[in-house]
């Protein structure tokens, strides 16, 4: 089958992080996740994450620092997650292309419900395994 590239950001601010809301009606919709999307041919996957955090969020990010890649096979897709860690530069995040937003501290994760995909990343904010600042 194959593999589905996406970027997605883990965007820090104050110890907690921006969760999105997928939409009704797309893969996982109604699933909380961070933020990002499919890569497009031609496009580096930072070019991707900015490209698909202004589309969805409005926002603009500074240097993205790759934090984690997880490889999922869903029963009907098979996606290679690229989680980079990144901060807010400019704009306030809205929810101009997913259901909601909220800021949440990762031991406020496991009260949402996010794919099996993304757990191996939770566990590792919860842990606090995480070197960046
Ligand atoms: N963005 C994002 N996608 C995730 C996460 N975890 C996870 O399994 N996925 C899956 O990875 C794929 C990413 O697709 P997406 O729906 O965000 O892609 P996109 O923004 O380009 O949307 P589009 O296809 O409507 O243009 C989906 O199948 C989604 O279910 C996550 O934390 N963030
Ligand atoms: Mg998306």
């Amino acid at each position: 089958m194959e593999v589905i590239e996406v970027a997605a950001g883990i965007i820090a601010h104050e110890g907690r992080y921006l969760i999105a809301r997928r939409k009704a009606g797309v893969h996982l919709g109604g699933f909380w996740e961070f933020p990002g999307g499919k890569r497009e041919a031609g496009e580096t996957l930072e070019e991707c994450l900015r490209r698909e955090l202004w589309e969805e969020l409005n926002i603009r990010i500074g240097t993205p620092t790759p934090f984690q890649i997880v490889r999922h096979e869903y029963p009907e897709k098979v996606v290679e997650l690229h989680f980079f860690w990144c901060r807010i530069e400019t704009g306030t995040a809205v929810a101009l292309d997913c259901a909601e937003v909220r800021w949440v501290y990762p031991n406020e994760m496991a009260a949402f419900e996010f794919p099996q995909a993304d757990q191996p990343v939770i566990a590792a904010l919860r842990e606090k395994k995480v070197s960046f600042r």
